[in-house]
């Protein structure tokens, strides 16, 4: 593939213009690779960044104070985080959006991407001390950092983290048809799916890589200190019912037999399924505050529909990759 200069994205944090000269030290004297148009990422504790990442990172670690009450909601790219944003939101804020009727929910208006917002390449990223203190009780907000550095801004809070995970495959698949939407063919005309897979296989792309980050969260949950819930998009569309009150009981929202007789777990989940959420006119239309186009986040969704584009070869090396990391940490990924 071939790297051209002085490629622009629309995306802020895949540039290197919003730096300070303490960011520039520090990442001078990071690991560095290309990544697919030939930009510079840089490994920060573990995980690949564009410079303006790193500076948003750094900002967060810098001055995020945590209540106790905060819930951040960590995935790997594709995993299921629109998805997890929006039951997160519902479940938490059920009482005030009238008790048994869902009608005037604000995810019916807006993408969950606005009501959660990312904590790197959103909030820290837009502003070095972004405004959190309006924000409604629970304060709800996403990344996709890695637990480490995460960790390292949370560490005395009682804060709660519910970690989302996908099978690679298919995230892989999601993630180049990511790609062609929101990165633009002057910039990158050849979106190869060997390209991505390449990428995944040596391990240096944005957020990268997969099987590190899983792996961190993995083991965080084991342990107990910040509370961490681990949970697959596999089991929630296997039994979403179970893994919407799960998530509830977890987040001290626990359901009440009488919402539960009421069908308030069901309404729920049909409120933030993907048919419902992709075919609103607020997901259709307009942008979030990430920079990214609303429809952008809604595909087709579900289990395995990477058999319609790996090949038996990659499906092996990608699994490969994982087990490796994953060994004898007692998560395996069928
Ligand atoms: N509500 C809901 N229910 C089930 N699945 C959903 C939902 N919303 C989005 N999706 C599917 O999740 C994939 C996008 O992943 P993320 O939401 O993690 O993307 S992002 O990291 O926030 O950019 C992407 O998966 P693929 O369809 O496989 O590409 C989306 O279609």
């Amino acid at each position: 593939m071939e790297a051209s200069k002085n490629l622009q994205t629309p995306l802020n944090f895949m540039k290197d213009d919003n730096v300070s000269q303490e960011c520039k030290n520090l990442i001078s004297s990071l690991p560095s690779e290309k990544d697919f148009m030939g930009k510079s990422l840089f490994s920060y504790q573990g995980s690949w960044y564009y410079p303006n990442t790193v500076q948003a990172i750094l900002n967060f670690q810098k001055h995020f104070r945590p209540r106790d009450t905060d819930i951040i909601l960590a995935s790997f790219p594709k995993s299921g985080t629109t998805w997890l944003k929006a039951l997160a939101f519902a479940v938490v804020h059920r009482n005030k959006y009238a008790a048994y009727t869902l009608d005037s929910h604000p995810l019916l208006s807006n993408n969950p991407h606005n009501l959660v917002r990312f904590l790197e390449i959103d909030l820290y990223d837009k502003n070095q001390l972004p405004d959190l203190e309006e924000l409604p009780l629970p304060r709800l907000f996403a990344t996709h950092m890695p637990f480490q550095t995460l960790n390292e801004t949370l560490r005395d809070s009682p804060c709660k983290v519910v970690y989302v995970c996908r099978n690679i495959k298919d995230v892989l698949v999601s993630r180049w048809h990511f790609r062609s939407k929101v990165v633009s063919k002057e910039l990158y005309s050849n979106n190869s799916l060997e390209d991505m897979f390449d990428e995944f296989i040596k391990g240096a792309y944005l957020f990268g890589p997969f099987q590190d980050q899983v792996l961190s969260y993995w083991k965080a949950s084991l342990v107990n200190v910040n509370p961490v819930l681990f949970m697959t998009y596999e089991e929630m569309i296997e039994k979403p019912e179970a893994q919407v009150m799960r998530l509830a009981d977890f987040l001290g929202y626990s359901f009440t037999e009488e919402e539960k007789q009421s069908g308030m777990v069901e309404k729920i989940l049909e409120l933030c399924s993907l048919s419902n959420l992709s075919n609103l006119v607020a997901n259709k239309t307009g942008t979030s505050t990430c920079g990214i186009h609303h429809h952008a986040f809604f595909r087709k969704g579900g289990v395995g529909g990477w058999k319609d584009y790996l090949t038996h070869d990659m499906a092996k090396k990608l699994d490969e990759i994982v087990e490796n990391k994953l060994q004898g940490s007692g998560l395996k990924f069928e």
